[in-house]
């Protein structure tokens, strides 16, 4: 559970965002009850009922139905234990019980939930569907933040679950991993730990320069090989990337090497001469192996939010995105749009950077991200 941990620390803006919010969406309309019992289990927090009024909408669901809270007069003589709010000086001498605010869950909570989510990158579509499906059986229901943590984050992860797909390895090599993606989004960085992964794992890795028009990204990728421990081919400054691309399959069938990265360029600002730059990689490296790339990495950096999306409809125009790799999770309020990656596209989640250092790789954990996402305590 130690990268959970470090997951959840670093996702910390994400998280605390949907967690403040939550909390004041709770806190507005909600009312604080004193409870004995844990709040994680609704029926044995809800104050005694002693004339139920039936819930309409709770039919079809098979959790315990929570009761609203019963308005109080405002001056009763009786007050009832559990669901009076202790005061200040009963709170300070620790006499009350635990104080949980809860709220009914009606129309502006839901209104109030979809625009958080939507605040959170998770795009409009992603975020009503999973509020739509978080209100279905539990209209008028008493909820904690806990509570609504938990319900958004197994939703979170009833979305992510089928999109939770390491890299696949094939038994045929060398697999050749096409990696794309726009300047800067982490390519070089993702491909230095993803080699030293598969270097740990084990396999023999060859990298391929192939953003042959930035000195810098070669270098960098160098610097990353050196790490990995890995051989990094490079070409000449403004020299064809098909041709090293063609070289380092070579090389890598020579060597009888498992894998083979390919860096490339992400010079978005003119698609045409970048689509014809990786179509000709794709037909050079296929005179090697017709079924080359195995596969076709599109990264992406999690800071630039829903510009996500359209970066993934660009790529799929671009090359044949078999997958995706979502860096910089740490140090971004904007998670959430990973969720919109899942529900849009359906496409896999290899791994996700959450730091700049060659461990800070990990595969796709749908619960962990959602925990981590929510700010679930788990
Ligand atoms: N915090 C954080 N930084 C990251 C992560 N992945 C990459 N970076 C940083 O993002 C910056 C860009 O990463 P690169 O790997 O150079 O990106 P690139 O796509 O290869 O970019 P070009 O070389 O410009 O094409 C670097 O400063 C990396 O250290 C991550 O998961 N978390």
């Amino acid at each position: 559970m130690a990268f959970f941990q470090k997951l959840k620390d670093r996702l910390l803006k994400s998280s605390s965002r949907l967690e403040e919010g939550l909390d004041a969406i709770v806190e507005e309309g909600g009312e604080e009850i004193r409870e004995e019992a844990p709040e994680t289990e609704p029926s044995e927090t809800t104050a005694p009922d002693p004339a139920p009024e039936p819930v309409e909408d709770a039919a079809p669901d098979p959790e315990p139905v929570q009761k609203p809270a019963m308005p109080k007069p405002a001056l009763d003589p009786a007050p009832e234990p559990r669901a009076d709010k202790p005061g200040l000086l009963q709170r300070l001498a620790g006499r009350a019980g635990k104080p949980v605010v809860r709220r009914a869950l009606d129309d502006d909570m839901l209104e109030q939930l979809e625009e958080l989510l939507i605040a959170s990158d998770m795009g409009v579509d992603t975020a009503l569907r999973v509020t739509a499906n978080i209100a279905e059986g539990r209209f008028g229901k008493q909820l904690s933040t806990q509570e609504i943590k938990r319900l958004l984050a197994d939703e979170i992860a009833r979305v992510m679950e089928p999109v939770a797909r390491p890299l696949p390895i094939y038994p045929k090599t060398p697999q050749v991993v096409l990696v794309v993606g726009v300047n800067g989004s982490g390519k070089t960085t993702t491909i230095g730990k993803l080699a030293s992964q598969f270097r740990a794992a084990g396999k023999s890795v060859v990298i391929a320069a192939g953003d042959t028009f930035r000195a810098a990204a070669v270098e960098q990728l160098q610097i990353w090989g050196d790490r990995a421990g890995v051989p990094v081919l490079t070409a000449p400054e403004g020299s064809d990337p098909a041709s090293l691309a063609f070289d380092a399959m070579t090389k890598a069938q020579a060597e009888g090497a498992d894998l083979l990265l390919i860096d490339t360029a992400g010079r978005l600002q003119n698609r045409a001469d970048l689509m014809e730059e990786l179509a000709k990689i794709v037909r050079v490296i296929r005179k090697k192996d017709p079924e080359a790339p195995h596969n076709t990495l599109l990264v992406l950096d999690a800071t630039t939010g829903q510009n996500a999306l359209s970066q993934v409809e660009t790529f799929q125009k671009l090359a044949n995105v078999s997958g995706l790799v979502m860096t910089k999770l740490d140090g971004t309020a904007k998670g959430g749009v990973l969720v919109a990656l899942a529900d849009r596209f359906g496409l896999p989640i290899h791994a996700i950077g959450v730091g700049e250092k060659i461990d800070d790789l990990a595969p796709f954990d749908p619960e962990e991200f959602a925990a981590a996402l929510t700010g679930l305590e788990t």
